[in-house]
């Protein structure tokens, strides 16, 4: 990907910024679950601010699929970020329009204007062209720090960055940086952790990580599609019968490329998916015909940690088990609890395995933790991101 333009590259002071967050935080009945995408963007919003620029922050929140959603307004996420900046967040009730053109034109040098839900409008996720125009009409400079939404070409996203001068913001740049050396330039041993629940998503990944790793270890529901593959009864764990060949594939690219695959050894099983089902721990190869396999075994746990504690590099995305069930949770637990122990340099890929390394209260100890997960898997997966190529090259 080309070097692109940053703050430092344009004149701020008392030019209207029109600057795209990732604001998509998680709610409950109306409260904020965790704002870490919210104090993730202040750098960036704190520097403008002291550039003297007019501050308009755009995001979306959730996919209410071009309609108004009252629960998806962007109220609450105003007032907590009026309290993290310790400054009055004028959170405008549209995001385009004659009332907010007016509004932004009345701002101050140093004033903060939040616009509502982009995705209100069905034209963001279009990335129509006129509604690309409505919202540039609104600022001088664009400002993407949305990392979070980076593989998204949208209006706010992709189609505003060819209609004003386009640069990274502090946030952005930092993921693409990590990410980007990370890949490029790997501590060895470089060792990939990839979890989770289904082996179609991760398939670029994997393949990606093949030509870059010297380990991958392997978790989580995809990974029975990989001993199934080997020839093991799975007996009701998941599977995507027609990845198998594909899972073969890889096995096969690891051996030709030295890279060690590891595969669990040993599984906990349960009799049903549920947090109350009966559950044991059995080798890989004893996998009872009507119990499914829902986390990785203490053996496979100990060897994992192994290989995670000997890396000098480690990239995680996704869990080892379901770990929102209690019974088995063990297997992502050891696998954080050895990313908190490593010397090696940690970064996790979001979604859930950022959820995980919180849960068991090892986030500080994570060297970074990517604020995308989709966006972070298509970096991962060696894809262009359509929010970062619009930007204007250095
Ligand atoms: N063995 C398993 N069987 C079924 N589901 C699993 C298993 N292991 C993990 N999961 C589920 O996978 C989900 C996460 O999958 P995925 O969305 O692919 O991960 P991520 O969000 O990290 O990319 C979790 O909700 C977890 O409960
Ligand atoms: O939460 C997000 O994605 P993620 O859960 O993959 O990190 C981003 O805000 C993008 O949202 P989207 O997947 O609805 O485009």
């Amino acid at each position: 990907m080309k070097v692109k333009q940053t703050m430092s590259d344009v004149a701020l002071q008392g030019k209207r910024v029109f600057c795209r967050v990732d604001f998509n935080v998680p709610m409950e009945d109306g409260i904020i679950t965790d704002d870490t995408r919210i104090r993730a963007a202040l750098p960036t919003i704190n520097y403008l601010i002291e550039q003297g620029a007019k501050v308009i922050l755009a995001s979306h929140m959730g996919r209410p699929k071009g309609e108004v959603k009252e629960d998806l307004r962007l109220t609450k996420v105003g007032e907590h970020l009026a309290k993290l900046l310790d400054k009055p967040v004028n959170k405008l009730e549209e995001s385009i329009g004659e009332s907010v053109e007016k509004t932004v034109l009345e701002m101050n040098d140093g004033d903060v204007v939040l616009l509502e839900n982009v995705r209100f409008h069905a034209g963001e996720e279009k990335n129509d062209a006129e509604l690309a125009k409505s919202f540039a009409k609104l600022a001088e400079i664009f400002v993407n720090d949305a990392f979070g939404a980076a593989h998204r070409a949208h209006a706010t996203t992709e189609g505003i960055a060819k209609l004003l001068p386009a640069v990274s913001g502090l946030l952005m740049q930092k993921e693409l940086d990590v990410l980007g050396k990370a890949l490029a330039e790997p501590e060895r041993p470089f060792t990939a952790i990839i979890g989770g629940a289904k082996v179609k998503d991760k398939i670029g990944v994997i393949d990606h990580l093949l030509d870059k790793v010297d380990n991958i270890l392997i978790g989580g529901g995809l990974s029975y599609t990989f001993t199934k593959a080997q020839g093991h009864e799975i007996g009701t764990s998941l599977l995507e019968e027609d990845k198998m060949e594909l899972a073969r594939g890889f096995l096969e690219k690891a051996k030709e490329k030295g890279v060690s695959f590891h595969l669990p050894v040993d599984v906990v099983v349960a009799d049903e998916f549920s947090k109350d089902a009966n559950t044991k721990v059995v080798d890989i190869d004893a996998i009872p015909s009507d119990w499914m396999g829902l986390d990785i075994g203490p053996k496979t746990r100990e060897l994992y940690a192994d290989v995670i504690k000997n890396s000098k590099l480690i990239i995680w995305n996704g869990p080892m088990g379901v770990f929102e069930m209690d019974a088995f949770a063990e297997g992502t637990k050891a696998v954080a609890n050895a990313m908190a122990e490593t010397a090696g340099y940690t970064i996790i890929g979001g979604g859930d395995s950022a959820a995980a390394v919180e849960k068991f209260n090892v986030g500080e100890k994570m060297d970074h933790i990517s604020t995308g997960g989709g966006a972070s898997l298509e970096f991962m997966e060696g894809k262009d991101l359509p929010g970062v190529s619009a930007l204007n090259d250095k």
